[in-house]
């Protein structure tokens, strides 16, 4: 009865939309120029997948990344995050929401480099607000998920670049986030080291039902994921994801 119940759950919580883009616009002026980055964008991501967006430099995608995130917002059409419309969200509503329901990873990993992994990581536990008393057990769950136990007291240069990655996904996954937007998570990473953290995010998806939004220049991980995007000319064309059986 109750594996029923959690099941239906599981349903349930697949059938959610995390994140709804209604024909998003992005304009930048410099000077007397008008660039429009993104030409009205359409997307809807459900819960518990694993979707990637490719394209040229250029074309737009941390841009659109960051409408996502609620990092910048829209010159028109509407982002939600789940039922919320986060582009009309107040700075500060935007902020708390960041906090709680979203983790960030960067291409460049962006760590605090005079402290620990675990301090690292215990970092996103203190800003998301969780108690202090819950911070070493969960701090060390998810560096185990990690694989990085061994390295909890290493700082940033101490790691490799893989390492560190790792230790940004711990970072981002800490506070128990619905949605990770990751930039480029793999770019500067070697193909071995991109591979891992992919499986990472994989797990991510299957066993946490977390959902997942990237972008990529590369051309193996459209293997990985659910779904893929291209960004054209500003606006998002989704390709056919091709998997092995
Ligand atoms: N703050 C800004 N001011 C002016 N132009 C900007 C700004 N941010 C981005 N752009 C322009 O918008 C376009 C899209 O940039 P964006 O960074 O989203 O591309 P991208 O697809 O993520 O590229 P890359 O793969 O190189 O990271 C580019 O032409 C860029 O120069």
């Amino acid at each position: 009865m109750e594996d029923d119940l959690k099941a239906q759950e599981q349903i349930k919580a697949k059938d959610q939309t995390v994140l709804r883009a209604v024909h998003i616009e992005r304009e930048f002026v410099t000077g007397n120029t008008t660039l429009k980055a993104l030409k009205g964008v359409d997307l809807s991501i459900d819960a518990g997948q694993l979707v990637a967006l490719k394209g040229r430099s250029g074309s737009g995608k941390t841009t659109l990344l960051n409408i996502m995130g609620g990092l910048d917002q829209p010159t028109s059409g509407q982002m939600f995050f789940q039922q919320q419309e986060i582009s009309a969200l107040p700075e500060r509503e935007r902020t708390l929401l960041r906090r709680a329901q979203y983790g960030f990873i960067f291409q460049s990993f962006a760590l605090m480099p005079l402290l620990s992994a675990e301090e690292n990581v215990e970092l996103s536990l203190r800003m998301a607000g969780v108690e202090r008393r819950f911070w070493s057990d969960r701090v060390a769950e998810c560096l185990d998920f990690v694989g990085l136990t061994g390295r909890k007291k290493h700082r940033p240069f101490e790691l490799s670049g893989g390492e560190q990655q790792r230790v940004a996904i711990a970072r981002a996954i800490a506070h128990k986030p619905t949605l990770i937007l990751a930039d480029e998570p793999t770019a500067e990473l070697d193909t071995r080291m991109g591979f891992q953290v992919m499986q990472l995010f994989r797990e991510l998806v299957e066993s946490e039902g977390i959902t997942i939004c990237m972008t990529t220049h590369d051309p193996a991980i459209m293997e990985v994921v659910d779904r893929v995007y291209a960004m054209v000319d500003g606006k998002l064309i989704e390709e056919a994801v091709k998997k092995e059986e």
